[in-house]
């Protein structure tokens, strides 16, 4: 087994508000190794994006001491793509443009990387649209331009923030599917937080299973399935798996089936 890449240790966040003081998470253990898909899944408020954001250095932590490959996070890392819940997209730029905007603002070479653009664009199904606008997409097509906007620097980390979230269940379904295969062929460090149990079985190496806020890691769950995963041949235990998280949340009073 390889050495962790990522390395939470007793990591803690606690806001400072006019009301006081909100303990977002707090004793957070966590290694993820290089190449490995991780997926945090917790109720509302229980710090995922949080967390998140500490590893990738856009929010600071409060206690505890987060490390990449050995060093540690004090600032924003670059070695990162972000997918947000909302495509936030810059309408009077085409979606070639949009997906090239990492580079723009990296300063990096457009010459080099509008390939790569193109072929992110190609794999998600969005070949033929680089010239539309944003606002000719469907919500799904603009995720999809999202990711191919996180991946298109070659980052080593991909970070996902209930990217699905606002989607229709279909549409949902698709990119999950998109993701994987994504996944499969460039084998990211993936951290992907959600709100869904089976999406988040379907996608991950492993399960971090939080507690409601102050969030606290329950469990974590090895998911030892083969890839590719499909949604219309789920095996028995990827049931067994969705079962024993929902016994998890059911435990913790997050969710009540009677
Ligand atoms: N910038 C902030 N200032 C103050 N409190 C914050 C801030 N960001 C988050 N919080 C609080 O910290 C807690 C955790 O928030 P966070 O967004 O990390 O949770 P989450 O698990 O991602 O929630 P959701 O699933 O609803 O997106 C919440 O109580 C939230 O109100």
């Amino acid at each position: 087994m390889s050495e962790p890449y990522i390395r939470l240790s007793n990591v803690g966040k606690s806001y400072q508000t006019k009301n006081g003081v909100v303990e977002a998470c707090s004793d957070i253990n966590l290694d993820i190794r290089q190449s490995e898909f991780v997926a945090i899944v917790g109720p509302s408020g229980c710090g995922k994006t949080t967390i998140m954001k500490m590893v990738a250095g856009l929010q600071p932590y409060t206690a505890g001491s987060i490390t990449i490959g050995g060093q540690r996070v004090d600032k924003p890392q670059t070695d990162v793509g972000i997918v947000f819940q909302e495509a936030i997209m810059l309408d009077w730029r085409d979606v070639l443009a949009n997906v090239m905007l990492q580079i723009d603002i990296r300063k990096m070479d457009r010459k080099k990387y509008e390939p790569v653009a193109r072929d992110l664009l190609k794999a998600t199904g969005l070949a033929g649209f680089e010239n539309k606008k944003p606002y000719e997409l469907s919500g799904g097509m603009r995720q999809r331009v999202s990711i191919c906007r996180a991946l298109v620097h070659g980052p080593n980390m991909l970070m996902m923030d209930e990217p699905f979230g606002a989607l229709d269940a279909l549409t949902r379904e698709q990119i999950s599917m998109d993701i994987q295969h994504l996944w499969m062929e460039t084998r990211k460090t993936a951290l992907h937080i959600t709100h869904s149990i089976p999406e988040a079985v379907l996608l991950a190496d492993r399960v971090v299973v939080m507690g409601p806020r102050p969030g606290r890691i329950v469990e974590i769950i090895d998911i030892d399935l083969p890839r590719p995963r499909r949604l219309d041949r789920l095996p028995e235990r990827f049931h067994e798996y969705s079962s024993r998280i929902r016994d998890i949340f059911k435990s913790k009073g997050v969710l009540a089936m009677d």
